[in-house]
């Protein structure tokens, strides 16, 4: 089995939860009526996701205009809200350069100025996309602010970057991004097989998107892996029916992994 000896501790966790629940990647309102982007919306359906059976989330927090943020400011208000709302939850963000329109330095800048913000209102990890370049100093910028890497492995590619880095992670995000929902388990098994081979460690969160999305819900279960759903990844449940927003999206993935024991 791929992901077996490294994927967490033999417990099917990736770090004390197995569903992530990712409330709004960069989508637009207009693509869901239930899409979160303010932080109070955020706050919301972060608390009714855990009550749906979610362990943490990952969200992508917005400026006034709606834009995606890296600001502290926006990062900040984001967290705190989710906090006030669900104490306790582990709360992530992104940090994918297209918010900063491809500029690593202001990138850099943007994550360094988090530091301003008190310990409470900064996330408890964030995703680093191990394709984009800068990410070993974005990494070690975030282990100096106290804040967990999500390292995104999103081909085989990626999983030798990340050996060759060393970089040291809260969770390993293996994720099977674009292509057809035919080839996404092939794909998710090569880079879990790859990560094996060259022993990196810590715990793997499996995922794809679209119509890969539900499927990788299931492999994840079945690999005995942690897995995450939510309005970033998928707008339909499994059968393609329509779904009010994130908890419903939980609540559907929870089942699923119930089939699996988990
Ligand atoms: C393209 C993926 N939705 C990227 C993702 O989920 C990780 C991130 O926020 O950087």
């Amino acid at each position: 089995m791929t992901g077996g000896a490294q994927s967490g501790g033999g417990d099917g966790t990736a770090g004390g939860f197995a569903l992530q629940a990712c409330l709004n990647g960069s989508r637009g309102p207009t693509d869901h009526p239930g899409l979160p982007v303010t932080p109070l919306r955020l706050a919301q359906d972060a608390c009714a996701a855990r009550a749906a059976g979610a362990g943490a989330v990952h969200m992508h927090p917005r400026d006034g205009t709606g834009r995606e943020s890296l600001s502290a400011a926006d990062i900040g208000a984001a967290v705190r809200e989710v906090r006030r709302a669900a104490p306790g939850l582990p709360t992530g963000v992104s940090t994918g350069l297209w918010t900063t329109a491809g500029d690593v330095a202001a990138r850099r800048a943007a994550v360094l100025g988090w530091a301003a913000l008190p310990t409470g209102d900064r996330p408890d990890f964030a995703s680093v996309n191990l394709s984009e370049p800068g990410f070993t100093d974005l990494c070690e910028d975030l282990r100096r602010l106290g804040v967990g890497v999500e390292a995104g492995v999103w081909s085989v590619a990626d999983a030798e970057a990340l050996a060759a880095a060393g970089t040291d992670c809260v969770r390993v995000l293996v994720e099977v991004i674009g292509g057809e929902e035919r080839t996404a388990v092939a794909r998710a098994h090569a880079v879990l097989a790859r990560l094996d081979e060259l022993a990196v460690p810590g715990p793997r969160l499996l995922h794809g998107e679209h119509a890969s999305a539900w499927v990788l819900v299931d492999e994840a279960g079945r690999l005995g892996l942690a897995t995450r759903i939510g309005l970033e990844d998928v707008l339909h449940g499994p059968a393609g029916e329509p779904v009010r927003g994130n908890a419903d999206l939980v609540r559907l993935a929870r089942t699923r992994l119930a089939t699996y024991g988990r």
